[in-house]
């Protein structure tokens, strides 16, 4: 099938840095796709280059096998990391605004009901909280009832609850058939969100492919730890286990065989802990540098 939009080895340099240094993937239709990585990886720049905003200095871009164009430009929303809202108007008059720009339209009430704006309808902008603020400008991503929607790093600085309410609004969206793409440097939300992801870093893309996938690929042993109280006396350490910080770990590919050998040395298994790696481990073990400086 023909991905709903492609990039293709795309290069995008400024003065001294290269933003983007050779990205390629594609995203199917209604998938959410993310790509993840720290501040200045080239998340933002990629995005602009998919939504037509600045022009790759090298490289393709395809959307539905075609070149950007028109069918594009009406087919997408975005939502900006930092978008300027119109003083003096309230959250109802902003989405009349935006809505009139476009030809086609989302219904506004479906539109208002989807991201929760019901009870903010008559609110000055200015006068907004973090999380009502994203859901006003993810409507006006949506005005348009587009098929393709981009969100830049659409939690940031939100508290965690409200995160969590917006991770639910697009839940929703893209159980009515949009497909997502988003960045964000939050490994929980790509986690949570995407059954894709590029992790990128410096440029490129590190690894892809299906969060839980990537990390089985990468962390084939489980990580187990015990107190070393837990440790039988004169009973030596097993190869490859790590002692340090109070504490004993283990790597183990088979976990019911290391668990039966545990119990046969006698060790103390009632605060035995199984830990599963998720992506920031993987980003660690990929860079050596942490997702998040
Ligand atoms: N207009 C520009 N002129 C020069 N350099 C730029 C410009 N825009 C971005 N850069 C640089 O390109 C690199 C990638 O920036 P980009 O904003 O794409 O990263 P990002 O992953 O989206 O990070 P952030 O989360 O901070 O937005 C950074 O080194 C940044 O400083």
């Amino acid at each position: 099938m023909t991905p709903l939009i492609e990039a293709r080895d795309l290069v995008r340099l400024y003065p001294g840095v290269r933003a983007v240094d050779g990205i390629s993937f594609a995203v199917e239709m209604g998938q959410c796709y993310g790509l993840l990585g720290p501040n200045g990886a080239g998340k933002t720049t990629t995005l602009e280059m998919l939504e037509g905003i600045q022009a790759p200095t090298s490289g393709t871009i395809l959307f539905k096998g075609q070149p950007l164009n028109r069918t594009h430009a009406e087919s997408i929303g975005i939502q900006f990391q930092a978008t300027a809202l119109q003083e003096f108007q309230t959250v109802g008059e902003s989405l009349e605004m935006f809505a009139s720009l476009y030809r086609q339209s989302a219904d506004r009430d479906e539109l208002i009901r989807l991201c929760n704006l019901g009870d903010i309808l008559d609110r000055d902008t200015r006068k907004l909280s973090g999380g009502q603020r994203q859901r006003l400008l993810l409507a006006i991503a949506l005005v348009n009832d587009p098929e393709l929607v981009f969100l830049d790093e659409p939690t940031t600085g939100l508290d965690p609850q409200a995160r969590r309410n917006f991770w639910g609004l697009i839940e929703r969206v893209r159980r009515r058939g949009t497909t997502v793409i988003l960045t964000t440097h939050y490994m929980e939300e790509a986690e949570r969100l995407c059954d894709h992801v590029a992790i990128v870093d410096r440029g490129r893309i590190i690894a892809a492919g299906r969060p839980a996938e990537l990390v089985r690929q990468h962390f084939p042993a489980r990580v187990i730890r015990l107190p070393d109280t837990a440790w039988p006396d004169q009973t030596p350490l097993l190869e490859g286990a790590l002692a340090g910080n109070g504490e004993i770990e283990l790597y183990a590919e088979d976990l019911s065989a290391m668990l039966a050998e545990l119990e046969r040395i006698g060790a103390d298994l009632s605060e035995l802990r199984v830990a599963t790696p998720n992506l920031e481990d993987l980003f660690l073990k990929l860079t050596g540098h942490a997702l998040r400086a």
